[in-house]
């Protein structure tokens, strides 16, 4: 740890510091078939929690994610002086403590394996007159913070310890007199826009993100859903430029959270691989800087229809009909990336079974997730015998109609690189085993039962 002193470590350094790995294999299966409501919306979750903690009132909370991730960032929400309160199935309740009520909290912050849980409240805090120290588990100490400490130091928040390169663990000082900025972000991020976005709320004046690409706005739709100023306009050709009034009032008012288009691509693309597959996933957020993936997919040929498009909560919401496809390879551009940045490790999946090249281009973010995903998809599709390169952050999947499968797979603390490889064993010849499914219930809880229910092997 370095400058200026090393903050205290967390007591428990994230959930899975001494779980024992579990290993899981997925098998060659018949036809999936059913009709299945995923999990909440991961993104969405998390803001809803951080927006009920600042607003005056009760928020109500349902279809909340209770994955690992969110419900860290619940405990956070409690230790900064909040009631969040679990009602039944993913119905929450937060009492707020109002814009400039947050507290200390007793003990360092562990956000577990979430970059979106660490960074957004590193934000929330900063326009308070608190100090709080950020921790993770052993991927999130390792993933770059200074990409948010940058714009929030010169807002005027005081990093008074941080780790090697500003990592986790963290302590900042927050203030109740931050300077509104205007923040270009450096890179596409919906985590880095939301943290400035979030400080913004305790500066005084006109704090202003602008963003050469869009990212995933969930942030600036709960903002004006709980009351706050804000205005969007477009910026360039692909980007926004998004202006917020500092001190606002946030009013709690109920959140009703969609399904999650991420945890869904992965049923999704398992019933396109598996032959004879129907599968209907409802109640899905499709929020337009969300769906890359479905685009791509469609693009390759896949048998996707949209049933039932409706608007809830100013989100288009719909079922997607999804029956095994014959996919061909296609090129990604790097501009649609953050519209499905996630999604790449099921992408690179369903491009291992399309007929040729699938080239997906500008590919950099996936360095620095749960682990570095570029690495982690191209060894795992090297251990299940599936051709394919590297150049520079582009990745190049050669496709075949059939495909070997094996591993182990090792998944770095990386739930989604986890799903996705187990996704690929069931239109293997030989099944695939990953080295630890453990870290799939940071985003997903009920994965592996609701694959099983559809028809997958997995044992
Ligand atoms: O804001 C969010 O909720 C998220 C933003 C994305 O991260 P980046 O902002 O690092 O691209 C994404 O990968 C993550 O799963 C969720
Ligand atoms: C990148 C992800 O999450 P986070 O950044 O919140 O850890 C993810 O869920 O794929």
């Amino acid at each position: 740890m370095s400058s200026p002193s090393a903050p205290p470590s967390s007591p428990v350094a994230g959930i899975h510091a001494s779980a024992p790995a579990q290993p899981v294999t997925a098998r060659r299966s018949d036809a999936l078939h059913g009709t299945v409501r995923v999990p909440g919306d991961k993104s969405v979750s998390h803001r809803a929690l951080i927006f009920g903690l600042f607003a005056d009132g009760r928020t109500h909370i349902t279809g909340l994610l209770e994955g690992e991730d969110v419900l860290n960032t619940a405990a956070a929400c409690r230790a900064l002086g909040a009631r969040a309160e679990r009602l039944g199935a993913g119905e929450w309740v937060v009492d707020g403590v109002g814009a400039r009520g947050l507290v200390s909290p007793a003990a360092p912050l562990d956000f577990g394996n979430s970059g979106t849980g660490v960074r957004l409240m590193m934000g929330a805090v900063a326009g308070q007159d608190i100090t709080a120290t950020f921790d993770g588990d052993a991927s999130l100490r390792r993933r770059p913070m200074k990409r948010v400490l940058d714009p929030l130091t010169l807002m005027g928040v005081e990093v008074t310890a941080q780790s090697e390169g500003g990592r986790l663990p963290l302590t900042l000082k927050g203030s109740d007199h931050l300077a509104a900025v205007t923040y270009e972000t450096p890179v596409p991020s919906a985590q880095v826009k939301s943290a400035v976005l979030l400080a913004g709320l305790g500066a005084t004046g006109e704090t202003v993100v602008v963003e050469r690409e869009a990212t995933r706005d969930h942030t600036e739709r709960m903002l004006a859903h709980f009351g706050a100023d804000v205005r969007v306009e477009p910026f360039g050709h692909a980007g926004r430029r998004i202006t917020l009034k500092g001190h606002p009032r946030l009013k709690a008012v109920p959140v009703d959270v969609p399904a999650d288009p991420s945890s869904a691509a992965f049923p999704l693309v398992a019933a396109l691989l598996v032959p004879g597959s129907e599968v209907v996933l409802t109640d899905l957020m499709l929020n337009p800087l969300r769906t890359g993936l479905i685009t791509t997919l469609q693009e390759m040929g896949a048998d996707i229809a949209i049933l039932d498009a409706r608007d809830e909560g100013g989100e288009t919401v719909a079922s997607l009909r999804v029956r095994h496809s014959r996919l061909m390879g296609v090129e990604v551009p790097p501009e649609r990336a953050p519209a499905m940045i996630d999604e790449y490790p099921i992408l690179a999946v369903a491009a291992a079974f399309a007929e040729g090249d699938t080239i997906m281009r500008g590919l950099s973010e996936l360095r620095v997730k749960e682990s570095d995903r570029l690495a982690a998809v191209a060894d795992g599709l090297a251990a299940c015998g599936i051709a394919h390169r590297v150049e520079g952050d582009d990745l190049i999947v050669s496709g075949r109609a059939t495909v070997m499968g094996g591993g182990p797979v090792k998944t770095h603390m990386d739930h989604r690189i986890a799903m996705a490889f187990l996704v690929l064993g069931l239109a293997s010849d030989a099944g695939v085993t990953v080295d630890d499914v453990s870290f799939i219930a940071t985003s997903f809880p009920t994965f592996l039962p609701m694959m099983r229910a559809l028809g997958a092997q997995i044992d």
